[in-house]
């Protein structure tokens, strides 16, 4: 069954990227990521990326440590950059042309994003990867992912990460929590479901922007997903 999605946005998070340890890049993890972006970008898919930063620094991380919020958001900002100018340049080494975009003016490392200027370049067959995240502190790359999704006008957000869906509680602390193939905007956020926040499920409710939530080493791959094969949560408008 071929995909029939048009322009999708993909979040990968930085842990994503740094494999099995827990800072920086991993040339392999980057090279898998790479290699599902660039085969979607292939089957003609429209593909942008918003790339996290957890892997580098966290924000809320270096708050704690005394570091006042607003300059630690802004660090963390800058390790979403590194990502985005990795990821960006080893999915041009898989043979796919690819864009990084920054949110903040930094024009001798990537053009500064726009809508428009990043419509385009999808436009022109450029996967684009969006660093940077919303350029704003106190905010987290999901709700980026949700925002650029709605203004690139993206037909959904995928969320790859280390869970394959959902849960009624988080997979990884409680062994009993359950799936969920489905759930509505108002389920996650009333039980407080903690995949992505809060912001980018109300932001994602109020665009009826659907968000399908995967893990990244999903044996069908990012393609599988998008023509409904392998495990996933889609959450959206309830039915
Ligand atoms: N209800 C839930 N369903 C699925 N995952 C959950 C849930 N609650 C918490 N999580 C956690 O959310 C994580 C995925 O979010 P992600 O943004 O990729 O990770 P992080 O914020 O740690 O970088 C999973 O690793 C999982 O442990
Ligand atoms: O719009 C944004 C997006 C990110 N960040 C900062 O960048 C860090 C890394 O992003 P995130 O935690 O979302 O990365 P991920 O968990 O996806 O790897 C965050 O902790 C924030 O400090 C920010 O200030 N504003």
């Amino acid at each position: 069954m071929a995909s029939s999605y048009k322009r999708i946005l993909l979040k990968v998070s930085g842990e994503a990227l740094a494999g099995d340890n827990s800072f920086g890049i991993e040339p392999p993890f980057l090279q898998a990521v790479a290699k599902q972006i660039a085969d979607t970008a292939r089957s003609g898919i429209q593909v942008a990326i918003v790339v996290g930063g957890g892997n580098i620094f966290r924000g809320m991380a270096g708050a704690a440590d005394g570091t006042d919020r607003v300059t630690a958001d802004l660090m963390g900002m800058l390790g979403t950059m590194i990502n985005a100018l990795a990821l960006s340049n080893a999915i041009t080494r898989q043979g796919v042309k690819s864009k990084p975009f920054s949110a903040a003016t930094m024009p001798s490392v990537a053009d500064t994003f726009t809508a428009r200027d990043a419509k385009q370049a999808l436009e022109e067959g450029f996967v684009v990867v969006l660093g940077g995240g919303t350029g704003n502190p106190f905010f987290t790359t999901d709700t980026a992912a949700t925002l650029r999704a709605i203004e690139l006008e993206c037909d959904v957000v995928l969320k790859g990460t280390k869970v394959d869906g959902v849960y009624s509680d988080d997979p990884k602390k409680n062994p009993e929590a359950v799936r969920y193939s489905q759930i509505g905007y108002d389920e996650v956020i009333t039980r407080n479901l903690k995949v992505m926040d809060t912001a980018a499920f109300a932001l994602a409710r109020d665009s009826h922007m659907p968000i399908i939530v995967y893990a990244l080493d999903e044996p069908a791959g990012l393609s599988g997903i998008l023509e409904g094969k392998g495990l996933s949560t889609r959450v959206g408008d309830p039915i």
